[in-house]
Formats: C-alpha cells, sequence, structure tokens
C-alpha cells in the first residue's frame, strides 16, 4: 500500500455539499463500551435497508495498515451475521478547480448510505494533496468528532479507570487549511474560527452530555493567547451554556490540561470536553496513551446527513503490512457505528466478545504486549461471538 496517494484524474461533476443543521445525535459512551443512545435523537440515521434486510456501509479501507484492521472488522462481522454489506470506496483524490476533492463515486456511495466506516488515510509532509480525513470532514460537514477514551479491563496501565470523553471540533479552527507565503521565509496559515461552527459543536458537546449523564462540559482552549479566535469559541460556549443550566460549564487552558490529565485523569471522568480542532487532535492521541494506546481508541465524525466512524489513529507506517496492528480501535468505531444505526444488539455483542478477548490477554496484539498477529486476535474474537 502506498504511503499516500496520487491526484487521479479530474471529475465532471461537484458535490453540492447539504446546508448544515443543528444535530442531536447521541452518541452515548455506555458502562461496557462506547453506544449510541437511541432516545431523544433528532437526527436519526435514515439508511434503508435492502430486500435482504441488510444496510449498504460505504467502507474506505485506508492506507499503511487499514485494509489489515479493515479485514479484521469484516470477518468478525460476517462471523456475527450482522446485517451489512460493505460498499468499499476508493478515496483516491481528484483535482477539482485546483483543489483536493474526494471522487464522486465514494461522495456519492456516502451520501446514498448515510454511513461510513472508515480507516488510516495517509497525508504527506508539506508538499502533495491536503489530508483526505479533513477532506472528507469538510465534505460532508460532519461537525462534531467525538473520541471516547477508556480504560480497558486486563491492561494494566499507570491509571486503571480513565473515561474521558473530547468532542473536538471538525471542521475549522488551525485545520482550515488556509495558509500562503506572505515574502520569501515568512509564511501565513490562518486560524478559522466562526460563531457558526463553533456554535454547532458546543452544542453538541451540552447535548452529549446531557445524553450520557454527565453534569459537566469544559471548553478548553487558549483564549489568553489566541484573544479573538479562541476567545470566540469560549465567548459563544458561555452563550450556548445558559440554555443547558443543568450543565455545569468551566473552561481550562490547553496547557493546564495535559499537565493535569497525565497527573491524574479521573477528575476528568465527570466532564465532557470540548476544544477547537488542533487540540481536539492532539488531546485525542494523548488520551490513548493514558489507556495503552491509539490501538484501543475509537471515534465518530458527526454530521447531520451522515456520519463516518474511524480511529483515532493514522495509517501506522511503521507497522503496515506485517499484521502487527491492533484492530480494537477501529472494530470499537464500528461498534459506534453499529448503535448509530441502532444495531444495538450486535454491537453489544461483538463489544462484549472483544472486551472478554483483551481481558483474557491469550491473544493480545504487540501494542499490549502480546505476539497475536492482527488476524489471530480477530479469530480470539470470533471464537467468543
Ligand atoms: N484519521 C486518520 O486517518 C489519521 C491519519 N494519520 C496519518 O497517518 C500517517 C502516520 O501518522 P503517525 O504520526 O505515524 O501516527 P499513527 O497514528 O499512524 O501511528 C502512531 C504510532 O501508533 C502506532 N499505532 C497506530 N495505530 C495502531 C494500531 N492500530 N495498532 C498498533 N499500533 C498502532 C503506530 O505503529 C505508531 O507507532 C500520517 O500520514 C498521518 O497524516 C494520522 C492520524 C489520523
Ligand atoms: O489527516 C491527517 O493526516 C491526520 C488527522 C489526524 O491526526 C486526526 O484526525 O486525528
Ligand atoms: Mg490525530
Amino acid at each position: 500500500m502506498l504511503a499516500t496517494r496520487a491526484i487521479a484524474a479530474p471529475a465532471r461533476r461537484q458535490f453540492l455539499g447539504a446546508a448544515p443543521r443543528a444535530s442531536t445525535i447521541s452518541l452515548l459512551h455506555s458502562r461496557r463500551g462506547y453506544a449510541t443512545a437511541q432516545q431523544d435523537r433528532v437526527a436519526k440515521f435514515t439508511g434503508q435497508k435492502d430486500s435482504n434486510g441488510k444496510y449498504a456501509v460505504s467502507l474506505i479501507e485506508g492506507d499503511g495498515i487499514g485494509p489489515e484492521i479493515s479485514q479484521a472488522v469484516k470477518d468478525i462481522f460476517a462471523a456475527a451475521k450482522t446485517p451489512i454489506t460493505w460498499e468499499p470506496c476508493d478515496v483516491t483524490p481528484i483535482l477539482k478547480d485546483g483543489k483536493t476533492a474526494i471522487p464522486d463515486a465514494a461522495i456519492e456511495s456516502i451520501k446514498k448510505n448515510k454511513i461510513a466506516l472508515k480507516g488510516p488515510l495517509a497525508t504527506p509532509i508539506g508538499k502533495g494533496h491536503v489530508s483526505l480525513n479533513l477532506t472528507l470532514r469538510r465534505t460532508f460537514n460532519l461537525f462534531a468528532n467525538l473520541r471516547p477514551c477508556r480504560s480497558v479491563a486486563g491492561y494494566k496501565t499507570p491509571y486503571d479507570n480513565v473515561d474521558t470523553v473530547l468532542i473536538r471540533e471538525n471542521t475549522e479552527g488551525e485545520y482550515s487549511g488556509i495558509e500562503h507565503v506572505v515574502v520569501d521565509g515568512v509564511v501565513q496559515s490562518i486560524k478559522l474560527i466562526t460563531r457558526e461552527a463553533s456554535e454547532r459543536v458546543l452544542r453538541f458537546a451540552f447535548q452529549h452530555a446531557t445524553e450520557i449523564g454527565r453534569k459537566k462540559v469544559r471548553v478548553v482552549h487558549k483564549a489568553t493567547i489566541m484573544k479573538m479566535s479562541d476567545g470566540l469559541f469560549l465567548n459563544v460556549a458561555k452563550d450556548v451554556a445558559k440554555d443547558f443550566p443543568h450543565i455545569e460549564f468551566d473552561a481550562e487552558l490547553l496547557d493546564n490540561t495535559c499537565l493535569k490529565m497525565v497527573t491524574d485523569p479521573v477528575p476528568y471522568n465527570d466532564k465532557v470536553l470540548v476544544m477547537p480542532n488542533l487540540y481536539g487532535d492532539i488531546l485525542s492521541d494523548m488520551c490513548a496513551g493514558l489507556i495503552g494506546g491509539l490501538g484501543l481508541t475509537p471515534s465518530g465524525n458527526i454530521g447531520d446527513e451522515c456520519s463516518i466512524f474511524e480511529a483515532v489513529h493514522g495509517s501506522a507506517p511503521d507497522i503496515a503490512g506485517k499484521g502487527l496492528a491492533n484492530p480494537t480501535a477501529l472494530l470499537l468505531s464500528s461498534m459506534m457505528m453499529l448503535r448509530h444505526m441502532s444495531l444495538n444488539e450486535y454491537a453489544d455483542r461483538i463489544e462484549k466478545a472483544a472486551f472478554d478477548t483483551l481481558a483474557e490477554g491469550k491473544a493480545l496484539t504487540g501494542d499490549l504486549g502480546g505476539k497475536a498477529k492482527t488476524n489471530e486476535f480477530a479469530n480470539a474474537i470470533i471464537e467468543k461471538l
């Protein structure tokens, strides 16, 4: 698998994204694992079953370890007889009006199915195409990136009871992709913060806190330094908080959050953290480090029209193609996806088998100190189904 993708020929039509709407999709971080609450959800998954009673799900296998961990998920889903038909999506980028874009066929598949599971996509450093991960989030207006992180029974880390819920603004901020050379040797990178996108993700955070029974929402920011951009995000948060009087709202500076979280993450277990794009990217990897690494942490990119579920990690080129990858993060992401689709029974069953396999510790992948290959770990889960 190539480390990054070549830009393909321009396509003919352009995707016209749907107008944003405030979402109240609720993803519930349940006691046992990562769940999606069905009650109180306004923006429901509206995908339709086919004549065989199955849902089509767009599948982007991704780069590096992507195909290996995707295969593990496919094998486990097949063994659990999950009513899913995978629709493979090629996202090799095209150029449209000089900009990196997702091919029309992939866009149509995701628009039609309203749901996708995605492996990691590599982004070249410096020159080369822009991030396809970010492009997908912007293309489908997936405004909230929900990244829960919970200690795994059986895998010992310095903290046994991490249970953080992080929500990251997913469409703008430091990742707006607006950069230019001012003069030779001087570049500018714009951090774009809008009231509209801030309000959208902040409302999602308060709603999500309500739905999962957390009584506190904390904004993580640097409005001391970025007075206008983070200042706007924080001020919008203060306004939105007034609509949720049952939720306690406060704010914390990002550097302080990092210090406190690695010193003792437990005080964060009763909160939902919400923050601009870059901070969420970095903090979510840090949280993964607290529970045993990126092989364990799922995420959901939530939009009103469709949602894309993926692991927090990237393409892991250092271990790609060797059968060493831990598929748990993508599998738990796919559990979030199943619950989003109201397929809770399948999610509960698969998730139990996965957590039991991890707790048993006999077939762990290398990142968790074991010797099992990706497919051996998947087979151990299948045996428990
Ligand atoms: N959402 C996405 O698709 C993301 C894509 N990326 C892209 O991935 C590429 C590689 O980025 P890196 O900085 O190396 O980060 P990475 O997340 O791919 O890897 C960081 C470390 O974690 C390990 N790791 C990650 N996932 C693992 C798994 N499932 N099992 C076991 N170990 C795992 C890797 O072996 C590596 O040591 C870059 O091109 C980056 O742009 C990075 C993060 C997210
Ligand atoms: O798009 C990329 O290359 C990296 C994105 C990333 O790190 C993330 O979404 O967590
Ligand atoms: Mg990241």
